[in-house]
């Protein structure tokens, strides 16, 4: 079984958590792309989506799912998305594909956040994989400097605009030894809109597509 169809397993996997009239949040990504084309499948059993990206949101709709505003339907059941990295204790890196912003909020507006991946992304510790920050762009050497002061690395995602009009940077060579304390620490350089780690609001429910199967953490 190749990575894409791991992608497919975890998130066909995800659909056992809908129920009947619920408003789905929907990720962005490869992962959930494939969910999106899944529940294309079973459409008329939801209320509608709200994407966490322009382009999940085109995805939806060209499938004929209704995408609504978050700030009209309050609430979610339920949050389907993938990542970057995970561990066992559900902490997260995403952002690979620049969406983490509306990632985050959607992922703390949901009552059950389910990430789907497949299992080459579960990790011991977070920080291999680089970790996006989505910043102001006139801030972005200020931010820059101070991550250089932690010995970290940031390069800057080359030609990339994220939804809100920001830049982002990929900072390498990050220890994330702690993830909630770093997360909180680099949320509070001016400038930072959005750190891609997910530890002060975990996923609820991992669910790695593997070469023995699909599997369940919670
Ligand atoms: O955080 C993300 C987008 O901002 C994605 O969930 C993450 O990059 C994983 O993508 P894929 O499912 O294509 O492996």
């Amino acid at each position: 079984m190749d990575q894409d169809a791991m992608k497919k397993a975890a998130a066909e996997a995800a659909l056992s958590y809908i129920e009947n009239g619920m408003i789905v949040g929907i990720g962005t990504g490869s992962t959930a792309n494939h969910f999106i084309d899944l529940l294309a499948g079973i459409k008329a059993r939801i209320d509608g989506t709200v994407a966490s990206s322009e382009a999940s949101a085109q995805r939806l709709r060209g499938h004929g799912i209704p995408v609504l505003d978050l700030n009209s339907v309050g609430q979610l059941p339920l949050y389907v998305d993938g990542a970057d990295e995970a561990t066992r204790q559900l902490y997260l890196i995403k952002g690979g594909g620049g969406a983490l912003t509306r990632e985050k909020i959607l992922a703390g507006a949901s009552d059950r956040f389910v990430c789907v991946a497949d299992g080459s992304k579960l990790v011991n510790y977070l920080g291999k994989f680089p970790l996006p920050l989505e910043v102001i762009p006139m801030a972005r050497s200020f931010v820059a400097r101070e991550l250089v002061k932690r010995g970290a690395r940031p390069v800057l995602r080359d030609g990339f605009t994220t939804d809100n009009g920001n830049v982002i940077l990929d900072v390498h060579n990050l220890e994330i030894m702690e993830p909630v304390a770093l997360e909180t620490e680099l949320n509070m350089i001016p400038g930072v809109v959005t750190v891609g780690i997910f530890a002060a609001r975990p996923a609820d429910v991992l669910i790695l597509g593997t070469a023995e199967g699909v599997k369940t953490l919670s």
